[in-house]
């Protein structure tokens, strides 16, 4: 490896590093650091080109990107049925995009690395004891002691190994035959009689099967349909952890996060001046980047230049998540100037981050008409400017959990209780996935 070069990945340490933990022995850091520097890419460079080239066909208006799992994947949830679920999930929705909205999707898992999480407090308080607020697995415990909630670095090694394990089922799934597309029914079968979603889906299914026998027919080779390309991306948060698995590229001596395909930038970390925005310009991953309400043009051009100043497509993606009040009076404007500027970005909608609210049990939650008012709102502006809306960006779990209120198979906030398991944000359900997916592809054919 070459010294210099590698060095390139530790210039933010003289920065600013916004939601880092607080780790009570720096010895320890510097072990695990060391150690996870020896350990093997979990990615190959090359896979993150093809992604990079995938979006750039997303940035042209020719792809939709479709990117979706857990806000905080959790070491006890790596497990076959939790992975598979998911990945069924993404799978579906996948199936229906591509048919009923009639374009080519690069599927794009927010898993196998996303287990770190930014936080709006330091802090939490529960019957007048604080500590430390949980920051995702590879950071703390998210039982309420104090012994949980120190951060422990050996748990950086631990989401090195989970994300391996993750990543070695889903390619096993989706290279091994899982994941052909002549199954479409099969990733169906648990689900079709229960909900209206997946008896809409069943009826697609059968459409599909029907366009494949006509292909058959035709001579195409069934085989074609074998293997799924899926890719892995995280928040590049902890940057110990991200800057530890950066290595340089022996065939073009490029530095590359080999911790996943992609990784983005959250809203919370994304100062122009900052750590994290340093990392991301160093490496040659695709790169996305979460642009909340108070975003201005003007540090959207700035984010431009830093991260993709030969403005290559697909390098930079922009994930915007206004809030449904807010996409069609923010959005506007950061599109015009971006687009003026000469810059060829993925637009992506996270409808779910600016729809946030606490319900009166407690729990936090999220309308699903509002997910959908928002996405509706990101296709609108898209449409009166012109431009591609390039995807959706969604935190979902392949599970029946109550954590999202509304969607066909309605869930009330009375029901929150009942299956509330997310680690951190609420997450759709695989039926409200599947109705969004649905009602996503019908936009993209009308605009
Ligand atoms: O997933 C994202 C953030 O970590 C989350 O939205 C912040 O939530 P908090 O306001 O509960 O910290
Ligand atoms: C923290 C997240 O989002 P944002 O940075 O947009 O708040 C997230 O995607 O879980
Ligand atoms: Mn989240």
């Amino acid at each position: 490896m070459n010294a210099e070069i590698h060095a390139g990945g530790n210039t933010w340490r003289s920065l600013p590093a916004a939601q880092q933990p607080e780790y009570p022995d720096a010895q320890a850091l510097r072990d695990v650091i060391a150690e996870l520097e020896s350990y093997p890419p979990l990615v190959f460079a090359g896979e993150c080109d093809q992604l990079r080239q995938r979006l750039g066909a997303v940035a042209r208006g020719e792809a939709f990107l479709l990117q979706g799992g857990d806000c905080a994947e959790a070491f006890d949830a790596v497990g076959a049925d939790q992975i598979r679920n998911k990945l069924k999930t993404l799978l579906q929705m996948g199936a229906v995009l591509t048919y009923a909205g009639s374009v080519p999707v690069v599927k794009v898992g927010r898993i196998a690395g996303q287990y770190s999480k930014p936080r709006s407090k330091p802090t939490e308080t529960r019957d007048g004891v604080t500590l430390p607020t949980y920051r995702g697995d590879s950071v703390n415990g998210f039982a309420f002691t104090p012994e949980a909630r120190t951060p422990d670095p050996q748990r950086l090694k631990r989401m090195y190994q989970a994300s391996a394990s993750t990543l070695n089922l889903v390619r096993a799934f989706t290279t091994g035959g899982y994941a052909d597309l002549r199954q479409v029914h099969a990733w169906n079968q648990d689900f079709v009689r229960s909900s209206p979603s997946g008896q809409r889906y069943e009826q697609l299914a059968r459409e599909i099967d029907r366009a494949m026998n006509f292909m058959n027919a035709c001579g195409v080779d069934p085989e074609e349909f074998k293997t799924v390309e899926f890719y892995a991306s995280h928040e590049a948060l902890v940057l110990d952890y991200e800057s530890a698995l950066t290595r340089v590229d022996s065939r073009t001596g490029h530095l590359y996060d080999v911790s996943g395909h992609m990784v983005w930038i959250g809203e919370r970390t994304r100062q122009l001046d900052g750590a994290h925005i340093e990392f991301a310009s160093k490496i040659r991953n695709p790169i996305g980047v979460k642009l909340g309400p108070t975003t201005t043009p003007e540090e959207a051009l700035t984010l431009i230049e830093r991260l993709d100043p030969e403005r290559e497509p697909g390098r930079l993606t922009f994930i915007t998540r206004m809030g449904a009040d807010k996409i069609r009076d923010k959005l506007p404007t950061l599109v015009e100037k971006v687009t003026a500027s000469g810059a060829q970005v993925v637009w992506v909608s996270d409808p779910m981050h600016g729809n946030t609210f606490e319900a009166a049990s407690g729990h936090k939650t999220r309308r699903f008409d509002d997910v959908l008012d928002e996405v509706k709102g990101f296709f609108e502006v898209h449409k009166a400017l012109g431009t591609h809306p390039g995807g959706i960006h969604v935190e979902l779990t392949g599970d029946d959990v109550t954590e999202c209120v509304g969607g066909g198979d309605e869930i009330f906030v009375d029901d929150l209780h009942q299956r509330y398991e997310t680690a951190c944000d609420p997450r759709l359900n695989r039926s409200q996935s599947l109705d969004l997916a649905f009602l996503v592809a019908e936009m993209y054919r009308d605009q």
